[in-house]
C-alpha cells in the first residue's frame, strides 16, 4: 500500500480530479480550435495535412519536459490521440490496412495513427498497395516479418513492381487468444485460424484439444467471424477480435513462444523526413558472380554504416537470380549512407531505395 500522504478525503480529491479535467477539457478544445486554423493555413498553401516530422517533434519535446509523476511512457499515446483528433478536424486521413476488421494488421495499424484515422480493410496485399498507389487512402499498412515466422515474402514482393515508400514501420506484440461463443474450452469441437497463428499456438492445441479439427483461413480475423456464427468452433485470434465480434476468451495467450513480435510497414507516396533516429530499407540485384556479395556489403561497413538484415528473394522473371533487400542505420540523406548507396550502384544492375524512416522503439 503507498503511504497516504494527503489530509483530504476521497470525495475532496475526486472534486479536485474533476476541476482538473475541466480544465484539461477546455485546453483540448482550444488545442483543436488551434489545429483547424493551422488546417485553414496548410489548405491555403497546399501543404500536407499530416506532419509526421511535427508529430515526432511535440512527443519528444513533451517526454523531455515531463516533471513526472505522469509515465512518460503514457505520453506518447495519450498525445498520438489529441493529434489524431486534430488532424481528423483538420482534414480526414485514410489508412488502409489488411483487413478484415480485427487483424493484428488493424491493432498496428490503430496504435500507429490514433483512433480518429478512417481505416479501410483491405482482402489482400496487393489491395492495400493499390490503395495507395491510386490516392484512395493516404497510407497503407501491411505486415513485413514475424520474429518466429519469419519474413511476409507477399509484402517483399510487392515493392519489385511498387514505387511506395516505406514511412515508418511499427513493432506489435502478438498475442493469441482461444475465442468462442460460450466461453467453455469443452464446446469446442473445431478451430480455426490462419497458418501462422496455428502455428504458433501448436503446442498448447495439442496438449488442450487433442484430435480438434483445426482449419486454416486467411486470417485470425476472419477465422473470429466464421466463429461468431457457429457455437461449436472457436478462433484463435486477438482479444480485439473478441470484443469486434462478440466472442468470449476460452483461454488467454495461448502462444507457444512469448516475446512474439510481427513487424509492419507503412506505405505511402512520399519519403519521409530525416528524424534523427532513422533506418533506410533498399533493395538491389546483381549479377552472379564469385564475391559479389562481399562487394556488395564492402560500401557499408568502409564507412560505419550498420545493417540490420539482408534478405533476398528470387528474382521472378530469371531462375537462379535473386534480389536483395537490406536494412541499414541512417537516413538516405545522411552523407554516408547517400555514400555508400552511390557506391553500390557501381556494382548493381539496379538498386531502389524503398524509404528512410524512423526507428520503432
Ligand atoms: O502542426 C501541424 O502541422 C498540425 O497539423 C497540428 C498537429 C497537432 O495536432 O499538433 C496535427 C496533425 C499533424 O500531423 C501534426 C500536428
Amino acid at each position: 500500500m503507498v503511504p497516504v500522504r494527503t489530509t483530504k478525503s476521497l470525495d475532496e480529491l475526486r472534486r479536485d480530479i474533476d476541476a482538473i479535467d475541466d480544465r484539461i477539457l477546455e485546453l483540448l478544445n482550444r488545442r483543436a480550435g488551434l489545429a483547424i486554423d493551422v488546417g485553414r493555413v496548410k489548405a491555403g498553401q497546399k501543404r500536407d495535412f499530416h506532419s509526421p516530422s511535427r508529430e515526432r517533434e511535440i512527443y519528444e519535446r513533451l517526454t523531455r519536459a515531463n516533471p513526472g509523476p505522469f509515465p512518460s511512457e503514457a505520453i506518447r499515446g495519450v498525445y498520438r490521440e489529441i493529434i489524431s483528433a486534430s488532424l481528423s478536424l483538420e482534414a480526414p486521413m485514410k489508412v488502409a490496412f489488411l483487413g478484415p476488421k480485427a487483424t493484428f494488421t488493424h491493432l498496428a495499424t490503430m496504435q500507429h495513427f490514433g483512433l480518429s484515422a478512417e481505416f479501410v480493410p483491405q482482402k489482400s496485399i496487393p489491395a492495400v498497395f493499390e490503395e495507395v498507389e491510386k490516392g484512395r487512402a493516404l497510407y497503407g499498412v501491411v505486415p513485413v516479418e514475424n520474429s518466429t515466422e519469419g519474413m511476409v515474402s507477399h509484402t517483399l514482393d510487392m515493392f519489385m513492381e511498387s514505387d511506395l515508400k516505406i514511412n515508418a514501420e511499427v513493432l506489435l506484440e502478438v498475442s493469441h487468444d482461444l475465442l468462442s461463443r460460450t466461453g467453455r474450452l469443452e464446446d469446442v469441437k473445431k478451430v480455426y485460424s490462419h497458418p501462422q497463428a496455428i502455428a504458433q499456438c501448436r503446442t498448447w492445441l495439442d496438449e488442450n484439444l487433442p484430435g480438434v479439427p483445426v482449419v486454416d483461413v486467411a486470417s485470425t480475423a476472419l477465422a473470429a467471424q466464421i466463429v461468431g456464427d457457429d457455437y461449436t468452433a472457436a478462433a484463435i485470434a486477438s482479444e480485439f477480435a473478441a470484443s469486434l465480434y462478440d466472442l468470449k476468451v476460452v483461454r488467454k495467450r495461448i502462444e507457444d513462444q512469448v516475446n512474439n513480435f510481427t513487424r509492419f510497414l507503412v506505405i505511402g507516396k512520399k519519403m519521409a523526413e530525416q528524424g534523427g533516429d532513422d533506418k533506410t530499407s533498399l533493395m538491389f540485384s546483381v549479377k552472379d558472380e564469385p564475391g559479389i556479395l562481399y562487394r556488395m556489403l564492402e560500401p557499408f561497413a568502409k564507412r560505419g554504416v550498420s545493417l540490420s538484415k539482408i534478405e533476398s528473394r528470387p528474382l521472378k522473371k530469371k531462375a537462379w537470380e535473386y534480389i536483395f533487400f537490406l536494412d541499414l542505420t541512417g537516413h538516405v540523406t545522411d552523407p554516408m549512407v547517400a555514400d555508400a548507396v552511390q557506391e553500390l550502384k557501381g556494382y548493381c544492375q539496379f538498386v531502389k531505395i524503398l524509404g528512410s524512416y524512423p526507428r520503432a522503439k
